[in-house]
């Protein structure tokens, strides 16, 4: 299926609205009386069912368009946290701000312990608990197995990823705006599968002596696989550690409903519409990172939700500026043999050729830096694919970057929630239950865990001779026996795929 907006004029886009209550109840769950997830976000506007300055009651999930819109008084409410910020200096307060992030390979040499830690991660590969011990073997199997290709991507640009580059100076941006909003305030980067760590950043706001600390995923939409595992990740350092348990903080899990964000995205796109002969005609194509669709179906990842929504509120926002270009979402960097979220990246530019779409402006959505994924797959491989569909112009938009009004608007999220931060941790025994997302992420964690452990199996009923179940069962037990045979030959070195050369041997 397409989502597709057909020009001109406002008629209805495809865009399938999900239910977005179970997010958000998740993000309202209430500890001590007090909403967890809604800081940063929600403290311009004050719907009815809001019954705190910032939040809104666990009985009354609220409608989540008029819950986080902005709306004209995000000054005030700005001004306001300022004042408040003010108060946390006399008192001799240290702010930080943990910007977190993917990271990337800076070497080629880098790129299959870089795919290790990726794959080891459960919330990357997610393996049913009696399997778990398999994480580490599987995650260097299918590291050094796709090493070589990643390694192609990553030479093609440059010989490693912009990644690390680009966040430092987003968060040297992001120093600079809180300075000048009067809010001093360090800033500190933390990668979840290369370096600096997140363990490396943790070290560092300890030296330092941070009191305060707001954490601030680089991913406009929440998945699981990406805010989620940082967060995870994250939440098990703090448990450990003495001073963590002690230091205030508090997340903002994903800002893309932003004003600033969607009107900084809104400005590219129209900057890039108009290099086009037939501005007007272009087809708007937002291609986001991909997640397997039983995140979504099955964990209640709200990152399809949210990804349809800021395509809408953009969308919209071109609209009051008078552009009403037709638009497409679709999902691309697939990895694996398991369904993606559809309709795939790939599929639907080679569609939108056969359709006769001769002009297509790619919006990668789900990041804000530019990667290997912008500067090899959007820029060489789907331009390619589009100009072999039968499409005669083709566009990119770029990562917003350091692009300033992006960066101030991060700076308002910061500013608006530091009046928040530790309102959470009471006690160090309420802390420790529930720390960095102030019981959120980790009910939204825990509530997919559980659901994993009981999802029904595919086959129910065994049924004898070439029959479905059968097949299936088969097929489970071969794999296994595929898997006890790889990690043997992976953990050995010695098997029948270094035997054949297809893996180097060990050193
Ligand atoms: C919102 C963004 C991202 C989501 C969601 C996401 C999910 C996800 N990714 C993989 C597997 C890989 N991702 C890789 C690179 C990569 N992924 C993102 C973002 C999201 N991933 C970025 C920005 C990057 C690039 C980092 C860089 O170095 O520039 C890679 C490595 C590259 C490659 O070999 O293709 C893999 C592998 C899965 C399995 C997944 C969801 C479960
Ligand atoms: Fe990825």
């Amino acid at each position: 299926m397409l989502h597709v907006r057909p020009a001109p004029g406002p008629a209805p886009r495809n865009l399938s609205r999900l239910s977005l209550s179970r997010t958000y109840a998740i993000r309202s769950s209430s500890v001590g009386g007090r909403t967890g997830l809604c800081l940063g976000h929600c403290c311009h506007c004050k719907p009815l069912s809001c019954k705190c300055k910032l939040g809104w009651s666990s009985q009354q999930p609220p409608d989540s368009r008029q819950h986080f819109r902005p709306c004209s008084s995000a000054s005030e409410a700005v001004l306001t946290a300022q004042s408040d910020i003010r108060n946390l200096f006399v008192a001799n307060e240290k702010i930080g701000v943990l910007l977190l992030n993917l990271g990337g390979p800076e070497t080629l040499d880098d790129v299959q312990p870089f795919l290790f830690n990726l794959f080891a991660d459960p919330d990357i590969i997610r393996l049913p608990r009696a399997f778990r011990f398999l994480q580490k073997p599987l995650a260097q199997f299918i590291s050094v197995a796709r090493a070589p290709k990643s390694k192609e991507g990553y030479a093609s640009i440059g010989g490693g990823s912009p990644l690390r580059q680009i966040t430092d100076a987003q968060g040297e941006a992001l120093m600079e705006a809180l300075c000048e909003k009067d809010i001093p305030a360090k800033v500190y980067v933390g990668m979840r599968y290369w370096h600096p760590f997140t363990e490396e950043a943790i070290e560092q706001i300890k030296r330092d002596g941070i009191t305060k600390l707001v954490v601030l995923p680089l991913y406009p939409q929440f998945s699981i696989s990406t805010s989620g595992s940082s967060l995870r990740l994250l939440e098990s350092i703090f448990r450990e550690d003495e001073y963590l348990v002690n230091m205030q903080h508090t997340v903002i899990p994903s800002w893309y409903q932003r004003e600033g964000y969607i009107k900084a995205m809104a400005t590219l796109i129209e900057k890039e519409l108009f290099k086009f002969p037939k501005p007007q005609k272009v087809m708007i194509f937002f291609s986001a990172h991909g997640v397997p669709l039983a995140y979504v179906e099955e964990a209640g990842d709200p990152y399809k939700a949210e990804m349809e929504e800021c395509v809408d509120l953009i969308m919209e926002e071109l609209e009051k500026r008078g552009m009403a270009n037709p638009c497409t979402l679709a999902y691309q960097s697939r990895v694996g043999p398991v369904e993606w979220l559809k309709p795939y990246t790939d599929e639907t530019i080679i569609a939108l050729g056969q359709r006769g779409v001769k002009s297509l402006l790619a919006v990668p959505i789900s990041f804000v830096s530019e990667h290997i994924e912008t500067l090899e797959e959007i820029d060489v491989e789907y331009k390619e694919l589009a100009l072999e569909s039968g499409i005669k112009h083709w566009g990119r938009v770029p990562a917003l970057g350091c692009e300033p009004t992006f960066i101030s608007d991060l700076a308002d999220a910061v500013i608006e929630s530091l009046p928040y931060v530790g309102a959470m941790a009471v006690s160090n025994l309420e802390a420790r239950q529930s720390l960095v997302p102030l019981g959120s992420v980790e009910e939204l964690l825990a509530a997919y865990d559980s659901k994993r452990d009981m999802l029904p199996p595919p086959v129910i009923v065994w049924e004898w001779g070439w029959t479905k179940s059968a097949e299936t069962w088969n097929g489970r037990a071969a794999m296994l026996a595929v898997l006890a045979l790889l990690v043997l030959e992976v953990t050995t070195g010695h098997g029948f795929l270094h035997q054949w050369g297809i893996l180097p041997p060990l050193p």
